[in-house]
């Protein structure tokens, strides 16, 4: 460890980054005690699942944001809440040797960069540790003898990010285009983000440019005016097809198509889309998706199979290591030509159709309408015939395909960060498929779902695939085996 070392190029950023991320609660807000701030040496102990330091303090834990394990800190105590402190790094007394400068050109309080000031390997480990931390808290049975592997890294730490998803609002005489502080309504501008692909990131900044141009309206949430509110812009990796959505609030907005046909000037752009929202809604699409201009998808390619993928469509941020997830649960899933395959949470289709040449037919669930049309249309671009997709809820599905004596050999499961439902669990230990995956972008929903699978499933390995570098984020796949005397 390397002492005396002075936090002074960070310590705003830090100061700033601690409050918004740790004070947002408002329960908890009202419970922290309003206190004079004071400064702590504190030794940092680990780091907590979103990559926060962790240490303590007078038997109390508290909370470091950029605070590396092993570190000895200067802290702030900035809030007191009745189970943990609130603390803000003031100045690093003893340096971890895991240690890396933070890029410089971008603020630390943004998402998506808690972990870039730690370098590359201790972040692959940090990543491991995670799982190993979820199944301790929630011990799902036999996890001792789970064969958690390293997490297989990513080929590119920087600029891996194919789309890029920022708010636009005017500030006084400028405008800002950038994401908010987590947990705030203050909107950061970026320019820079060192995570974003670089096509992406110039096709925003130029589209802002247009929109002041052209004098189109940019929403105000104060005054309720409506306008565009967030620029969506999603590439291929494998064609370079540039797909634009702009979520307005309003419909028919003053220069709206004009502003889409200056925007397929732009490089690689192919197709303009708007998304409309409104006010009540907490999510960041609307409900009405509306092509402006162009084609109706962009294609990308995974494993030579061609995927068309429209606006609404989930797709994984980070095209080029997706090729290492999907190939690794494929092969976990140990497939055979006799098996029909359910490609549960199924997206634009991309994992049954890359089984499907392996298995006798393979359904696919998806609750996304546009998802799934763009996976039927994705099965006649690959020639495959024995994919169909439904649309509609896994767990009102899934019941029904095993009501209908559909066989049910083989499942891989991809569901969002909330896991799965308690009522779909109950299904699958019924149901009991033969080849069981299960994919998770959360360990601590992924260790308490397999609690409740352990009542039919032993875990023979959990994979780990870093799909998002310099975030506290990983993939996690896990395989799950009938157990023994339920074969
Ligand atoms: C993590 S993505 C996985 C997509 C796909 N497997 C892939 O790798 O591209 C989860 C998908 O599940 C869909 N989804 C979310 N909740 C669902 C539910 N209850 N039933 C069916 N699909 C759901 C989402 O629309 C999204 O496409």
């Amino acid at each position: 460890m390397q002492k005396d070392h002075h936090f002074k190029e960070r310590k705003g950023g830090f100061r700033k980054h601690a409050n918004s991320r740790y004070s947002q609660n408002k329960s908890q807000r009202g419970q922290a005690k309003a206190q004079k701030e004071r400064d702590v040496i504190i030794t940092v102990k680990r780091l907590g699942i979103n990559g926060e330091g962790i240490g303590y303090y007078k038997k109390k834990i508290i909370f470091i944001p950029g605070a590396l394990p092993e570190e000895v800190v200067v802290a702030k105590i900035v809030k007191e809440y009745p189970h943990y402190l609130q603390g803000e790094l003031v100045r690093i007394k003893e340096k971890s040797p895991d240690r890396v400068v933070f890029p410089d050109q971008v603020s630390p309080e943004i998402g998506g960069l808690e972990l870039a000031h730690m370098n590359y390997d201790a972040q692959l480990r940090f990543k491991r540790d995670n799982v190993l931390a979820a199944l301790d808290k929630y011990h799902p049975r036999g996890y001792k003898n789970y064969k958690v592997k390293r997490t297989i890294p990513a080929p590119e730490q920087w600029h891996y990010r194919a789309k890029a998803q920022y708010q636009i609002e005017r500030s006084g005489k400028d405008v800002l285009l950038g994401m908010y502080a987590p947990n705030s309504h203050r909107l950061i501008d970026l320019p820079e983000m060192p995570t974003q692909s670089v096509d992406t990131q110039r096709t925003e900044r130029a589209i802002k440019d247009l929109i002041v141009k052209l004098d189109v309206p940019i929403a105000d949430v104060r005054r309720q005016r409506q306008g565009i509110k967030t620029i969506v812009v999603r590439q291929s990796e494998a064609t370079k097809e540039m797909q634009v959505t702009l979520i307005t609030v309003g419909h028919r907005l003053n220069h709206m198509l004009e502003l889409a046909d200056r925007i397929m000037e732009l490089p690689d752009v192919v197709s303009v889309y708007q998304n409309e929202t409104d006010w009540q809604n907490p999510q960041v699409w609307g409900n009405k998706t509306e092509k402006l201009k162009g084609q109706n998808q962009i294609m990308e390619e995974i494993m030579g199979k061609q995927f068309a993928l429209s606006p609404r469509a989930f797709f994984q941020l980070n095209p080029v290591q997706t090729t290492t997830l999907y190939s690794e649960a494929l092969k976990l899933l140990s497939l055979t030509p006799d098996m029909t395959l359910i490609d549960a949470y199924s997206g634009v289709g991309t994992l049954g159709i890359l089984a499907s040449d392996q298995v006798k037919q393979v359904i696919g669930i998806e609750s996304i309408p546009e998802a799934v049309l763009d996976a039927q249309h994705n099965c006649e671009l690959n020639h495959v015939k024995n994919a169909s997709y439904l649309q509609g809820s896994v767990e009102k599905l899934l019941p029904q395909l095993q009501k209908d004596e559909v066989p049910i050999d083989a499942l891989i499961v991809d569901p969002p960060r909330t896991g799965l439902a308690k009522s779909l669990i109950k299904t699958l230990l019924r149901v009991k498929p033969e080849s069981f995956v299960y994919i998770s972008c959360n360990p601590s929903t992924l260790a308490q779902d397999l609690v409740l699978l352990g009542e039919a499933y032993d875990v023979r390995v959990i994979e780990n695939v870093d799909m998002l570098p310099q975030t506290p984020r990983c993939e996690c796949i896990a395989k799950l085996v009938l157990r023994k005397d339920l074969r």
